[in-house]
């Protein structure tokens, strides 16, 4: 492990828009290297207001220089597990796919499509002479969704100003970063997605390997490019409604970050990820290299050490 770890069990990645979480005491930055390199940018460890450490990535890197396909996801995760982190609190501006979710609300997904086009490192085991096959049936932490969805909802009760949440919808993750056409546009819904992004993937995956909760809060911010009346979706779209969003996704984070420490210290809403990887990775054999092993053991110790 790179860094000391202190109980810093929640890690928090902030999307476009979404550089820095409120409410918080700011302890200091760290930057571990980890085996896959640097994270996206140094990671802020802050308190909440009980104490409670946190951690916060800003996906794109804190200037938001890092376009989606060139994010180091690998590094990302391994560096947030390397500082003791169990579940990953996702957000992500997205455009929707449906008339119901407007701009503005918010979705908790349950299920992905993968638009990605092979150009971004996927898994740990890349490379290695180590394989593995996690599950990915359901791509986010059941229970940690599910315990999301009445607090998030509360929130945007009270102070979402008609803001609402969306809850079992399918995200597409495409590979930009230009946007989509049109006819994907439409394609898409045929498929059944409901909301689309440039980031879920590999993030998701990536912490499913690393044995990580992990929870999309998603960000409607536009109608993307299928209404046949409007213009398709531009960057300025986007923009529109990414400080009204980002404002809101970090009253959500201060409302729920301590009661979320405590559920993942507790271990009730990970139970899925805990483990899930010991019959994911092929037995142990003799062509395994020690070197890959070793790498490997900094986001699976248990396995790998
Ligand atoms: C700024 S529009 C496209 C961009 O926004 C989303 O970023 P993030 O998921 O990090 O909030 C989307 O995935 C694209 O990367
Ligand atoms: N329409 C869209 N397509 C892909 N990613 C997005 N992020 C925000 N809006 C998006």
């Amino acid at each position: 492990m790179a860094e000391s770890t202190s109980n810093v069990l929640i890690g928090v990645i902030g999307g476009s828009g979404l550089y820095h979480l409120d409410n918080l005491t700011f302890i200091k930055h760290v930057n571990p290297e980890t085996p896959w390199g640097f994270p996206s940018s140094p990671i802020a460890i802050s308190s909440l207001p009980s104490g409670t450490q946190i951690a916060f990535l800003a996906r794109h890197g804190q200037g938001h220089t890092i376009n989606p396909s060139a994010v180091p996801t690998r590094a990302n995760i391994a560096a947030l597990k390397s500082l003791g982190v169990r579940a990953i609190l996702a957000f992500s501006a997205v455009g929707s796919l449906r008339e119901e979710i407007a701009p503005g609300d918010f979705v908790l997904p349950s299920q992905i499509i993968d638009r990605t086009k092979g150009v971004r490192p996927a898994s740990f085991f890349e490379g290695t002479s180590v394989v593995a096959h996690a599950g990915f049936g359901d791509p986010f932490s059941n229970k940690f969704v599910q315990w999301l969805e009445k607090r998030v909802q509360g929130v945007l009760e009270t102070q979402g100003n008609g803001a609402k949440l969306h809850t079992g919808r399918c995200i597409v993750c495409m590979e930009g970063p230009q946007f989509s056409t049109r006819a994907e546009s439409k394609m898409y819904r045929a498929w059944g997605g409901d909301i689309i992004n440039m980031s879920v993937l590999p993030e998701a995956k990536l912490a499913r390997e690393a044995e990580l909760g992990y929870a999309l809060i998603a960000t409607a911010t536009d109608y993307d490019s299928w209404r046949e009346d409007e213009s398709a979706v531009t960057a300025a779209d986007v923009f529109k409604t990414l400080q009204t969003n980002a404002t809101l996704s970090r009253t959500v984070a201060a409302t729920i970050l301590e009661e979320l420490h405590e559920a993942a210290e507790e271990g009730h809403i990970l139970t899925e990820e805990v483990g899930s990887m010991k019959f994911a990775i092929m037995p142990r054999s003799e062509k395994q290299k020690d070197e890959d092993r070793q790498k490997l053991a900094f986001i699976l110790p248990t396995y790998f050490s």
